[in-house]
């Protein structure tokens, strides 16, 4: 680990809830703007939440990047989806090249693509854009035992929380989470049930399996991986969940993107307090609902931070008196 690095602890501590004060001048701000209140709609609502974010109320959207985790996971060895273990991979060296999903989008939106070995289980080659954990090739069978010691997970989200800081620092004010990693929907399913209470029944839904004998085989086993204590996985809603879990004021700084067709995203949405700003019927992963929800994120902060107030483009405000009775 760097010098400068920071810990698990570190990090929570440093955490604080978003900015108050600004959110409430950022309201204020726009009342004035040239416009009738509300017609904005759910913009206005985002321009807010980034004003307390980034605690001025004039928010300034410069770099974007999605950090995309890939890993595999050892409960594969169940039978829980549709494509086999090596496609993780295949598609990692796919970002790389510049073909995937979401390299389509980085591309056409002007997003950085960084890519993580959060846990692959193959060789990988260097390369600018992708960035190592340094952790286990692949965690072990959650349905058989747990799928990673309390220290390997630890050590993942430190990690993850520093490598999150460098890219920041690198000049990123929005970052999109993405993921790659066959078995994903399994683990997150399973994390989505331990984190809400909810029956598997409630969070697992198709991932890239195609029929419902194969549904209900992976409802199974997720039941039965909820036995150990487990902790896996990187997918995006159950990794937010896993944050939202372990520091309550990380939500503040969370922006829900898009509803996957995924069944268990909506409930994890729920639990987060999370109102998703797209429903695409999307369910790919890669961090592609999060790039494309990140234009409406970027022109809320614009609007809020670029527009005229009434006063300054000399527009005739509506007179308070004609304020309609309560
Ligand atoms: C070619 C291909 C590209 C993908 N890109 C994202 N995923 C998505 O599907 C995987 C999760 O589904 P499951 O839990 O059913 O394995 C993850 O890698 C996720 O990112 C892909 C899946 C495939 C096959
Ligand atoms: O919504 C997702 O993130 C998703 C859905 C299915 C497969 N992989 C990812």
């Amino acid at each position: 680990m760097v010098a400068d690095s920071v810990t698990l602890a570190q990090a929570l501590e440093r955490t604080g809830p978003a900015n108050a004060s600004a959110m409430a001048r950022a309201v204020e701000r726009q009342s004035n703007l040239t416009k009738p209140p509300g017609s904005l709609g759910r913009l206005e609502e985002i321009s807010i939440k980034l004003a307390g974010i980034f605690g001025t109320e004039r928010p300034a959207i410069g770099g974007k990047a999605v950090i995309i985790a890939a890993g595999d996971h050892g409960v594969v060895a169940q039978g829980v989806t549709g494509y086999p273990q090596e496609v993780t991979a295949q598609m990692v060296m796919n970002f790389l090249a510049g073909g995937a999903a979401i390299s389509v989008m980085s591309r056409h939106l002007g997003i950085r693509q960084v890519i993580v070995d959060a846990g692959v289980a193959a060789d990988l080659p260097e390369h600018p854009d992708l960035r190592s954990l340094k952790i286990d090739r692949g965690t072990s069978d959650i349905s058989q035992g747990p799928a990673m010691s309390r220290q390997q997970a630890e050590q993942c989200l430190e990690a993850g929380i520093n490598l999150v800081v460098e890219v920041i620092e690198s000049g990123v004010d929005l970052v999109a989470t993405g993921d790659m990693g066959i078995g994903n929907t399994t683990a997150s399913s399973a994390i989505t049930a331990a984190v809400t209470g909810l029956d598997p029944e409630q969070t697992t839904g198709e991932g890239t399996g195609r029929n419902p004998q194969e549904l209900q085989h992976k409802i199974g086993v997720v039941r039965t991986s909820l036995r150990p204590v487990v902790v896996d996985g990187f997918i995006s809603g159950a990794a937010a969940l896993v944050a939202g879990a372990v520091c309550p004021e990380a939500r503040d700084y969370m922006i829900g993107s898009h509803v996957s067709a995924e069944l268990g995203h909506r409930v994890a949405l729920a639990e987060l307090g999370l109102s998703p700003i797209l429903d695409m019927g999307m369910r790919l992963g890669e961090g592609t609902g999060a790039a494309l929800a990140m234009p409406i994120v970027e022109v809320a902060a614009a609007t809020l931070s670029e527009m005229a107030t009434f006063a300054e483009a000399g527009v005739s405000d509506r007179d308070p008196e004609d304020e309609p009775a309560a």
